[in-house]
This record gives C-alpha cells, sequence and structure tokens, in this order.
C-alpha cells in the first residue's frame, strides 16, 4: 500500500538503500571471484605457453611431469570448486528477507501507481507528452519516462478500458524508442497494442473500422450541469466547474466572537463560502504545536483506507489513502481541539467519534460521497454507536498544505477548497430535520505532488437539540422516498 502515502513510500525508498547495500557486496564478493579466476586463467596459460615453446623436451623433464599432473588434479579441483561454489550467498538472502518485509511493493502496488498516475492524468486533463517528460500541471519534476515505462501505462490503460490514454501512451512509447535494441524490442509489442487500442477505439465508435483522430481527452461538455457524479467531482477537481459571482454575491467574512465569552479575546478568523448550504472556511485554528503532537500520535500508525461496504470494509480505489483514528482520551490536544470545535460550531462534541487523522500520497483521493450515513447503514449495523445518530455536521482540518493537487471539491455548491495549514472547513451533512443533505457531496482530489493530511471531527447529532434544534419543517431538496432510492443505490454500488 506503499503508493497511498509519502510517509509509507518513504520507508519504502529507505529499503531500496539497504538493497542496494547488499547488492554492491554481492558484486564485490563476485568480483574478487572473478579477479582469483582471471589471476589463476593467466598462470596457467602462461605456464602452457612455456611448455609450448620448450616443444617435445618439455615431456622429457619429470619435473614438467609433476607440474602439469598437479595443474590438472589439485589446481583444477580448487578452480572448479570455487567456480562451483555460489558467492554473496549471505547478501542474497538479505536480499531475499529484505524483499519480504511489511510495506514492500509488489505487483498490485505497482498497478496501483500506474492507475493513480493515470487518474491524475485523467482529473487534470494532463498531456501525455507532459506527463512522460516530468511536467505535472505546469511543474517540471526532472523525471523522465522511457519508451518501456510508457509502454507499460499504455498497456494497463488499456486493461482499465481507458482507450483514449492507452493510445497516447503507446504513441508516446513510440516516439520515445531510441536505442536500435528499444527498436527491435518494443516497437512490434507496441505496435501489437495500438492496433487493438484501435480496433477497440473503432467498435465502440461504429465508425467503418477507422478512426480519425483520436484525441486523450474527451473535450469538456458545454453544460456542465447535467453530469455523472464523478464527473462533477472531477470537474470541479480541474476547476472548470466553480461558483459564479452572483453565487458568491451575498458571502461575507469576519471574526466569530459570540459562541464563546474566549472568543471575544480571541476571535475565530472565518469565512463564508457558502450559505445555502452552509459552508464555512476557518483560517489558522490550530498551532502547529498541535500538529506536531498530532504527527507524534499518528506516526506509524495508518493504514490503507477501506470504504464501509454492506457486509465489511474494503480497500477502493474510489479512496486511496491511508487513515487511523484516535480517541480524544489519548491526548490532552486532542481536547483542547474539540473544545475549539466547539467553539467554531456551537455543538456539543462529547459524542463526536474519534479523531480521523488521514493521510494522502501522490495520486491519493476520497472521490465523491457524502458524509452522513443512508438509512440503510443504521438498518445493517454498519454505524458505530448508531444511538448517537447521524453525522449532524463535519469540520475537516488541514494539517498541511499540498503543493499540487489535493484540493476538497464540493461538485453541486460548486467549491475547491484549497488545502491551507491551520485552516479548517466547517459544513453540516443534515437538514434542520436530520434528513441527510445530499448538496454536500464532496470529495478528495487527487494529490499531483506533495502530501496531505487532514483531521475529520465527525459531530453526531444525538446532544444537539439545544444547540441546532431538529426542525419538524424538512427543509431537504429530495422527498424521503428519492432518499431511500439512492440509499438503495449506495448499497447495491460497494
Ligand atoms: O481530504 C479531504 O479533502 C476530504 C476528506 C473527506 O471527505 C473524508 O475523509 O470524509
Ligand atoms: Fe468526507
Amino acid at each position: 500500500e506503499f503508493y497511498s502515502s509519502i510517509h509509507a513510500m518513504s520507508k519504502v525508498f529507505g529499503y531500496e538503500q539497504k538493497l542496494l547495500q547488499h547488492m554492491q557486496k554481492f558484486i564485490a564478493d563476485n568480483d574478487s571471484k572473478l579477479d582469483f579466476l582471471k589471476a589463476r586463467l593467466e598462470e596457467f596459460e602462461r605456464e602452457r605457453n612455456e611448455a609450448l615453446q620448450w616443444g617435445v623436451a618439455y615431456f622429457e623433464s619429470p619435473l614438467n611431469k609433476y607440474l602439469l599432473s598437479k595443474r590438472l588434479t589439485l589446481d583444477w579441483q580448487r578452480i572448479a570448486n570455487l567456480m562451483a561454489a555460489s558467492t554473496g550467498e549471505k547478501s542474497l538472502s538479505r536480499l531475499h528477507q529484505l524483499r519480504q518485509r511489511k510495506h514492500m511493493p509488489n505487483e498490485a502496488e505497482l498497478e496501483g501507481a500506474i492507475d493513480g498516475l493515470l487518474r491524475l492524468q485523467s482529473i487534470y486533463r494532463l498531456q501525455t507528452k507532459h506527463v512522460a517528460a516530468g511536467i505535472l500541471d505546469g511543474v517540471s519534476y526532472g523525471t523522465q519516462l522511457n519508451a518501456e515505462h510508457c509502454l507499460d501505462i499504455g498497456q494497463q490503460a488499456l486493461r482499465l478500458e481507458h482507450l483514449q490514454l492507452a493510445h497516447a501512451w503507446l504513441m508516446e512509447a513510440n516516439n520515445r524508442l531510441t536505442t536500435a535494441e528499444d527498436h527491435h524490442q518494443l516497437q512490434p509489442q507496441i505496435a501489437e497494442k495500438l492496433a487493438q487500442v484501435k480496433a477497440r477505439l473503432s467498435n465502440n465508435q461504429g465508425v467503418n473500422g477507422t478512426v480519425e483522430k483520436i484525441e486523450e481527452h474527451s473535450p469538456v461538455p458545454e453544460n456542465l450541469t447535467v453530469l455523472s457524479e464523478f464527473d462533477a467531482y472531477r470537474y470541479t477537481c480541474s476547476g472548470h466547474i466553480k461558483p459564479t459571482p452572483s453565487d458568491q454575491r451575498d458571502l461575507r467574512c469576519g471574526y466569530l466572537t459570540e459562541t464563546h465569552p474566549f472568543l471575544l479575546l480571541a476571535p475565530l478568523k472565518v469565512e463564508e463560502l457558502r450559505t445555502e448550504p452552509l459552508l464555512l472556511l476557518y483560517h489558522e485554528v490550530l498551532y502547529q504545536s498541535e500538529i506536531d503532537v498530532i504527527t507524534k500520535l499518528t506516526r506509524n500508525k495508518i493504514e490503507r483506507a477501506t470504504v464501509t461496504g454492506q457486509n465489511s470494509s474494503t480497500v477502493s480505489n474510489a479512496r486511496t489513502s491511508q487513515f487511523t483514528f484516535i480517541p480524544k482520551t489519548r491526548h490532552k490536544v486532542l481536547r483542547t481541539i474539540d473544545q475549539r470545535v466547539e467553539d467554531m460550531t456551537g455543538l456539543n462534541l462529547m459524542f463526536a467519534e474519534d479523531h480521523q487523522f488521514s493521510n494522502y500520497g501522490v495520486g491519493g483521493h476520497y472521490a465523491q460521497h457524502m458524509d452522513w450515513f443512508y438509512p440503510n447503514a443504521f438498518e445493517t449495523n454498519q454505524v458505530a454507536n448508531p444511538e448517537m445518530g447521524n453525522r449532524i455536521a463535519t469540520v475537516l482540518f488541514y494539517l498541511t498544505d499540498v503543493a499540487q493537487g489535493g484540493g476538497t471539491a464540493f461538485p453541486i455548491i460548486k467549491q475547491l477548497l484549497k488545502p491551507e495549514k491551520y485552516a479548517a472547513a466547517f459544513w453540516y451533512n443534515l437538514h434542520a430535520s436530520g434528513v441527510g443533505d445530499t448538496r454536500v457531496l464532496h470529495g478528495a482530489c487527487p494529490i499531483i505532488a506533495g502530501s496531505k493530511w487532514v483531521l475529520n471531527r465527525w459531530i453526531r447529532e444525538n446532544y444537539q437539540s439545544d444547540k441546532r434544534p431538529c426542525e419538524l419543517w424538512d427543509d431537504s431538496q429530495i422527498s424521503l422516498s428519492q432518499l431511500l432510492e439512492l440509499s438503495r443505490r449506495a448499497s447495491k454500488q460497494i
């Protein structure tokens, strides 16, 4: 699972250094063995040449008879033994051990890494020729891919039915054939795969077996209001879906001082991103010292995130991040943060879920979802502490900035929050009636470069009645029967 977090990736990077050291030792041992053999070979050849110069007289000397016999018995036996002995076994067995280590990537990880790259490419509409040249969204990382790498990626894109991208990568592989050996070895494979891609594309398009120009990305639809949920998420990540000036006209920002007397002294800086439904962004609501404690608390604790399914939690490509839950009893800093969340939200944190810390590495993302539980999740016992009710609100703290990508996208309310260290987003998941609000659909966009840490505070609805009174009227935009339908679909999907 190393590709889903930078933390795990740096560990594996350390293992690679050890692998290289064992390999060096192996080579050094074998080198000295070969050096020894070469010296013996020279010696034998020298003796033989001398013998040849003697001619027949050589065999007349008892000394030479002895030397020849010795060479052909003892000496050659030693040489043969040495040649047969495996050298560097110790380094080899250490190397094997290291490769068995936890976190060592296997083939599934390799595929995951390519998946992540293709996801980045399709969401941010990156051009293949740029990616292959190490340029990601305009920033150059100085890593070039060779023809073989491009072929690998093209093949996987083909397996994943990303036909347009498969085509672009295979063409790039062709462009990157440099040596004669590459041409000889790779070109036939590339040509074969290209033919497959073209055949599939023309089948799909129903064009009499010919495909004209193959674009690597389909054009951005003109009407961005009728899209699948995933497309809405990705076009929000890429910045194509964004609020209009009229969406933003009534928004305010300022200092929050009302929820607690303490805030008169230290007001919270808050910005309204949307009023209906409410989406707020608090700036500078964490201290570096708190992040330092959190870093220590979560070190070595994260594991690959799952999505909750019908029968169990499963690792899914819809969510490639790593997380851990930590109860607030573990450290005073977590309780201090909860006090601050109470001040920020006016809600009661007594029964919030444990603190969830997530780490996303390059390519890491979490596709669109709602944080609230569908009714069927309660019926099928998938909700921990169901008596606490649904997740009334979310506070999402950003513990890092992210170099490129990694925003939180809200496709329906057209917002893309760029991770800002020390900031936190707040939104209600439920309508005042308690019905889940579908407008707060959101997801974590894939990271292009850098690493992202977030802390989720999921606040449950019980014990909030004096804070956010439950309303009898339903302000939701969907009916309960539509909600149940959504819920049924969600349980089938996972
Ligand atoms: O990391 C983000 O930006 C969003 C995370 C999220 O939505 C979640 O963990 O539920
Ligand atoms: Fe979420």
